[in-house]
Parts: C-alpha cells; sequence; structure tokens
C-alpha cells in the first residue's frame, strides 16, 4: 500500500519502507522558543524576477506548482547556502476544517498550513533527483499560513484547483511568481534535515520564515476541495491533514538571522 497520511499508510508506518524515517536528521522538527541568533548568517536573496511557473498539478499527496528549472532563472541564495538553488515546485500542507496542518512547529504551535518552496543544487548536483539524494542537494524555504484576511493573490491559486481536483491531474499554470506570496520579513531559522514526505532523504538545508502569511479560511477550505484519490478510485478522500508531525531534533544546531 502507496505511503499516504491515513491510519493504513500515514507517517507512523512510513519507516517500514523508509528505514531513514528514523534517521538522525529527520523534519520537521518544532522550533524552540529560543534559538541561537548567528550574526555571520547573511541575508536569504530569493531572486524570482524570470521566474517561470509551467503547470499545477496534484500528486495524490498535495498541490504542486512546477517550475522551468532549465536555467538559473529563478533561484535562491544567501543565507545559509553556500551555492545558488534552483525552484522546481512549491506544494503546500494543511489541515482538516479547523485544525491546524503545518509541518514544522513553533513553541509547541503548529499553524493552519505551511507553503515549501523546493530549490536544487545544479551548481553541484546534474539533476533535481541527484540533488535531492545528496546531503545539502535541497534547499527548502518554508512559509506559515495563518488565518485571518483574504490572501490578495492565493486566490490564482485556489481558482486552479478545480482543475485538479483527482491525482494525477496537471494543468497550464503560466507566469505565476511565487514572490507574492512572501510575508514582509525574510527573517528565518535555519537547520539541516530531510524531506518531510517519502523518500526522507536526509538532503535538505531548511529556511523557515519567521513570519506566517494570512489567508482566510475561505481560501483554505478550497484546498480541502482536492482529493487525494484518482478520477476513476471508486473511494472518495478528500485531501487534508497531508502533514507529517515533528520529529526527534537528535542535537541538531537551529540558526537564527537576526
Ligand atoms: N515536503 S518537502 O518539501 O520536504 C518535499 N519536497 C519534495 C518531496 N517532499
Ligand atoms: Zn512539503
Amino acid at each position: 500500500n502507496h505511503w499516504g497520511y491515513g491510519k493504513e499508510n500515514g507517517p507512523d508506518l512510513w519507516h517500514t519502507h523508509y528505514p531513514v524515517a528514523q534517521g538522525s536528521r529527520q523534519s520537521p522538527i518544532d522550533i524552540p522558543r529560543q534559538v541561537s541568533h548567528d550574526p555571520s548568517l547573511g541575508p536569504i536573496v530569493l531572486d524570482y524576477d524570470h521566474c517561470t511557473s509551467i503547470s499545477i498539478s496534484n500528486n495524490g499527496h498535495s498541490v504542486v506548482v512546477n517550475f522551468d528549472d532549465t536555467d538559473e532563472r529563478s533561484v535562491i541564495h544567501g543565507g545559509p547556502l553556500e551555492n545558488p538553488y534552483r525552484l522546481k515546485q512549491f506544494h503546500f500542507h494543511w489541515g482538516g476544517k479547523g485544525c491546524d496542518g503545518s509541518e514544522h512547529t513553533v513553541a509547541g504551535n503548529s499553524y493552519a498550513s505551511e507553503l515549501h518552496l523546493v530549490h536544487w543544487n545544479a551548481v553541484k548536483y546534474t539533476s533535481f533527483d541527484h540533488a535531492a539524494a545528496a546531503p545539502e542537494g535541497l534547499a527548502v524555504v518554508g512559509i506559515f499560513l495563518e488565518t485571518g484576511d483574504d490572501h490578495r493573490w492565493l486566490h490564482t491559486i485556489t481558482d486552479a484547483m478545480y482543475m485538479v481536483k483527482y491525482k494525477g491531474s496537471i494543468t497550464d499554470f503560466k507566469g505565476f511568481n511565487p514572490k507574492c506570496l512572501l510575508p514582509s520579513s525574510l527573517h528565518y531559522w535555519t537547520y539541516l534535515g530531510s524531506l518531510t514526505t517519502p523518500p526522507l532523504h536526509e538532503s535538505v538545508t531548511w529556511i523557515l520564515l519567521k513570519d506566517p502569511i494570512a489567508v482566510s479560511e475561505k481560501q483554505l477550505g478550497k484546498f480541502r476541495l482536492l482529493q487525494f484519490t484518482g478520477e476513476e478510485e471508486d473511494q472518495r478522500l478528500r485531501m487534508e491533514n497531508n502533514f507529517r508531525p515533528p520529529q526527534p531534533l537528535k542535537g541538531r544546531r537551529i540558526r537564527s538571522s537576526n
């Protein structure tokens, strides 16, 4: 049975097929109240001005916006990163109605949802898949979503969701620049971790922005119209609570930008 977020195939069972689930640098984690501030940590730079979104898809675990990563058009650099990392895709994790759904937590508190912007080190690796299996091959920027006012730009994504309701669906989604999803401050926490979904590779430099963005309950409700299951399946499983809970820190250091 393929991995998922249900009782029969959820996060507590992933270690049976992916033993690294019990590894020493797994994600997500809880960010404690006090984190050591590292003055040597410079600002993170998100250079997305020439970014090119291609499509939006439902992979059976989340809704994903895919980018053209064949050149250095949209990269992040600076902060804890030694090289520029190319934007490959972004996706979300969220809860059920009225339940929180972020993956990382802050002093034990969850947010309603968490956005992940996934980047790979094309300087050191020849493909995303190679980078995804290599230490420091990936850099994921995490942004917390809290419920509040309507987000001015999120509707372009939620309006496209009816086109990718079922697992395996994909549709054009051009010209979207994720810069519009960033909070006002780029202050961040950073630590070495893993993918939060199988294969759970321990290849991710995590960069979590401290400030959340606000989205409305109505907008979040549209995420829950997505389905984990395909159109042809008789089971209709609403896509929600697609988050992995925090994992043991195992002595890792978390650093804070200023
Ligand atoms: N959720 S995550 O950003 O760690 C991820 N990206 C690709 C697969 N899993
Ligand atoms: Zn994710």
